[in-house]
């Protein structure tokens, strides 16, 4: 069999990428190997079903199919950089719906990415539809990390959508057929489509269990209620009935039996009525002691119908609840001047209630710093109900926000329900990627805005609401104004006051904020080396914080003594270029650049060697690798 793979090919995968990428492309490639006789040069043509097949497995997937509809679109809206095309697929790895650039529709088909395309890792070898599917979690397969030779032209970077028992029931993958694309590129899209991929588990989740009590935990109180808390589903019945992939991640990793009546010493019915709030509804964040120790916060969504068996009842608990009320927060703890001073500024406006409007790019801390202004200005006590605009589909938005009245249309909930902007009453409403809000909610959103009332979809009954309103959009509103996208009136409505976040790159606090990321993802000391930060401070970090995060979470697990040193960082970190036309500065630079890759050549990229060669020290010949931006080899 192994004369099927050029020889070494398997141990070359080794040499591809490091860690756990590394392992992933391994395992493929023994599975391709060994379990589906598959050959590296083997050609063959993309098994495709027919049309009628595939409307049928859309038809079965048809809740899938309809929430991922405007998802996938949005998505390759966001990822905003040609040649990629965005898919969805089953739980087999059968391509359900795709977006591309029409001009690119020839060159995907003529590689087998098209609608009812069978993407399993047992019919197209190691790949990263299938290869997802088989590992569970998002992952890029680059070129030659695919199996089947006539795939390496290929770039994909796929992340699964779990159902609520816990199984991949589809995959959103992001493929492009580009020679030029490079691994930071797959860092980037990676994140937001993991992102995504966890926005359509979540309104799966909340469709498929819109009976169930929702239970919402997350370590942090002030993510209590977000688009990151964890969620479990309980039945009528007392039985847990579906958890998110972030609650499976968070009870494993405080408790083994990852059963939450075991895990707080108390039956579940306690535990919703000891989370229930007056109203049976709300986020506000109550602590919850773990058997074993440590602490957990936890809110509860109860449908209409269950309120009456939990809401006001006393609520006997087996163990005394910890006195651990949220912290808190009068400040950020970040140093950047720019940061601080629209921290500051937008605490004031909010405590006036003032619109706040902020723009910046993805990841650059909007969601982070009107959580912040809220704890700031009202408190964590009081509700912080933060919606992403750009992650609900056109026809759930209306009823996520505004709510429907019971009955209001089919497959509605019988008691109806109560909608987002009655969850932030006395509290903040935060619309993140407000220009992505679909037109006709828009219209009602302004009605509410200037009504101070809620009319639930089907209802004719207005609900007073009083609430406090900070918006975010990274697209710039004016042009979708112009564009006739975004209404004006609702503009001057929101954006009492406008504040920019910095980008990353351009705050002066990242060794202190890199800092503080590494100290809250390991409970281990970890810091980085100086040719590490030298690294980081030239990356441009297209994704902010979101993307430091998540180099660091990866670095932080190869850091085996402590310190993160540059063959710790992902394979895909790369400090990327500048695409703007180059400055007379930058053309020196690029000659700087050519002169010392010359002198790495010469010293066969032996770094001591280099560096004793130009009479340097090592560390200063990383910074200047870093600031011109070369890469080891
Ligand atoms: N100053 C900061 N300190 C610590 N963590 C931060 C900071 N800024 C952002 N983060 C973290 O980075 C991640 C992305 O931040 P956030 O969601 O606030 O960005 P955003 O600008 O709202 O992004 P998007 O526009 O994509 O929604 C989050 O996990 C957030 O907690």
């Amino acid at each position: 069999m192994s004369g099927n793979i050029p020889g070494g090919r398997i141990e070359a995968a080794l040499q591809l990428s490091g860690g756990a990428q590394n392992r992933a492309v391994l395992e493929s490639w023994q599975r391709c190997e060994q379990r589906f006789g598959l050959a590296h040069d083997t050609l063959r043509r993309p098994e495709v079903i027919s049309e009628s097949q595939t409307r049928q497995l859309r038809d079965r997937n048809g809740r899938l199919y309809h929430h991922a509809h405007d998802l996938v679109r949005t998505l390759y809206r966001k990822i905003d950089a040609s040649g990629y095309a965005v898919f969805l697929t089953d739980n087999s790895g059968v391509i359900l719906d795709s977006v591309a650039a029409h001009s690119l529709l020839p060159s995907f088909r003529t590689n087998g990415l098209l609608p009812g395309a069978v993407w399993s890792e047992e019919r197209e070898g190691t790949n990263g539809i299938g290869t997802c599917i088989v590992e569970g979690r998002p992952i890029t397969i680059h070129k030659d990390e695919h199996f089947l030779a006539q795939h390496s032209v290929l770039t994909c970077t796929a992340a699964p959508v779990f159902d609520p028992d816990g199984k991949v029931c589809s995959v959103l993958d992001v493929s492009a057929v580009r020679e030029d694309i490079k691994r930071p590129d797959c860092l980037r899209v990676r994140g937001m489509v993991a992102d995504y991929a966890d926005a359509l588990e979540r309104i799966l989740f909340f469709d498929e269990r819109a009976g169930d009590v929702i239970v919402h935990l997350h370590p942090d109180a002030r993510h209590v209620g977000s688009t990151r808390d964890a969620m479990i589903s309980i039945a009528p019945d007392g039985t847990i009935s579906g958890a998110t992939s972030t609650a499976r991640r968070i009870l494993a990793a405080c408790d083994n039996s990852a059963d939450i009546a075991d895990m707080f010493e108390m039956d579940v019915d306690n535990l919703i009525a000891k989370l229930a709030s007056p109203d049976g509804q709300g986020p506000s964040a109550t602590p919850l002691n773990i058997a074993g120790g440590g602490v957990l916060f936890g809110s509860v969504t109860i449908p209409q119908r269950m309120r009456r068996r939990y809401v006001g009842r006393s609520t006997p608990v087996a163990r005394k609840a910890p006195s651990l009320p949220a912290r808190r927060t009068t400040d950020i703890p970040d140093k950047d001047a720019a940061l601080r001073r629209i921290f500051e500024i937008g605490t004031r406006l909010h405590a006036r209630d003032i619109n706040v409007l902020m723009s910046g790019e993805t990841g650059s801390g909007k969601e982070y710093l009107a959580r912040h202004i809220h704890d700031a200005t009202l408190g964590k006590s009081k509700a912080f109900v933060a919606i992403n605009c750009a992650a609900l589909p056109e026809g759930l938005i209306e009823n996520e926000l505004f709510g429907h009245a019971g009955g209001a249309f089919t497959g509605a909930a019988r008691d109806g329900f109560g909608g987002r902007i009655r969850e932030a009453n006395g509290g903040t409403l935060f619309l993140d990627e407000i220009g992505d809000m679909p037109l006709a909610a828009q219209g009602r959103l302004l009605r509410v805005l200037e009504s101070r009332t809620v009319e639930p979809l089907g209802s004719t009954k207005s609900v007073p609401v009083d609430f406090r309103l900070i918006c975010a959009s990274n697209v710039d509103l004016n042009a979708a104004v112009a564009e006739g996208k975004f209404r004006e009136d609702l503009l001057y409505r929101i954006k009492g006051a406008r504040l920019a976040v910095p980008p990353l790159r351009e705050r002066s606090d990242l060794a202190d904020l890199i800092g503080r990321l590494l100290a809250a993802l390991s409970d281990d000391y970890v810091a980085c080396s100086d040719d590490v930060l030298a690294l980081l401070t030239a990356h441009r970090w297209p994704g902010n914080v979101r993307e430091l995060i998540n180099v660091l979470q990866y670095a932080a697990v190869f850091a085996e003594d402590g310190v993160i040193e540059p063959n710790h960082l992902p394979d895909d970190f790369d400090v990327t270029q500048d695409t703007a036309p180059p400055s007379p500065g930058q053309t020196i630079a690029r000659a700087e650049a050519d002169a010392l890759r010359q002198v790495l050549d010469d010293q066969q990229w032996h770094i001591s060697n280099t560096a004793k060669a130009l009479g340097i020290g090592r560390n200063t010949l990383y910074r200047r690798m870093a600031r011109l931006g070369i890469n080891r080899r």
